[in-house]
């Protein structure tokens, strides 16, 4: 579960807060959506719950608050632009992080994943030599590898091409039904349209609206999202 309670951010003191009073609450076996327009504030609230930035409110990862080891051992992060070493392979990357976090069966794990993604034949390759889409496809790994309990991510889709997108989707329905409590920030909202749970809108810093599917109908998100948005006056 992530839970998120009156998340407020300000980048600069003197200047109006660019997040305001932001509750959202990520239910495990869930896919929860955030969209919003350019500069609604998705990033700075990915960001937040992710802890890379200092806000004001509560944000509560498993039960813990998320500056906390117990947070940080059960949530992964997939940010938008994937933070590698470049001076490790692949493999070495999955050890490293397999280490760090105790996964026992890493290598097995990630054998599973680097075939899913068709990355076996890039293990020995080194992260900076990796292209845009191998590199976001290795950040994924890496965050479904330790079987987090929440999984924060934000523009899963760029840089991949089809099958890598009907490959991610597939295992973001495989970690729902593990009982994940999934987080996706993405603009690109015909891709997320078969798989969202709940979705949240986000307009000017603050979430216009919240979403449950079951009683969205025969809406779809696309629709509800121009609805929403040309209500609220981008
Ligand atoms: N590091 C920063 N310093 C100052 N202002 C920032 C910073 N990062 C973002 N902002 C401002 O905060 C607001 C929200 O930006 P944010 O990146 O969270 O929006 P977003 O919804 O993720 O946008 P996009 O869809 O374009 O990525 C914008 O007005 C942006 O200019």
């Amino acid at each position: 579960m992530i839970e998120v309670r009156n998340l407020t951010k300000s980048y600069n003191v003197l200047e109006k807060p660019v997040v305001k009073n932001v509750s959202l609450c990520a239910r495990p076996g869930e896919i929860t959506i955030l969209l919003g327009p350019n500069g609604a504030g998705k990033s700075t609230t990915i960001k937040s719950i992710a802890n890379l930035l200092n806000y004001e409110g509560e944000i509560l990862i498993c039960g813990h608050p998320n500056n906390t080891i117990e947070a940080k051992k059960c949530f992964s992060y997939v940010p938008e632009i994937p933070m590698l070493y470049d001076v490790l392979t692949v493999d070495e990357t999955i050890e490293f992080i397999g280490r760090a976090y105790r996964v026992k069966n890493y290598k097995e794990i990630a054998d599973k994943y680097l075939e899913a993604f068709k990355m076996t034949e890039n293990r020995k390759k080194l992260a900076k030599e990796l292209s845009k889409g191998m590199r976001q496809k290795l950040s994924m790994i890496l965050a479904f590898m330790i079987e987090p309990k929440a999984l924060l991510v934000d523009e899963p889709m760029v840089g991949l091409d089809p099958a890598s997108i009907e490959e991610v989707l597939e295992l973001f329905r495989q970690l729902r039904a593990e009982g994940t409590a999934i987080l996706i920030s993405t603009h690109i909202i015909d891709i997320v349209n078969d798989i969202w749970d709940r979705a949240y809108i986000m307009n000017r810093g603050e979430i216009v609206k919240e979403i449950d599917r079951k009683d969205a109908g025969e809406e779809t998100l696309k629709e509800i999202f121009f609805e929403t948005t040309r209500e609220g006056d981008v």
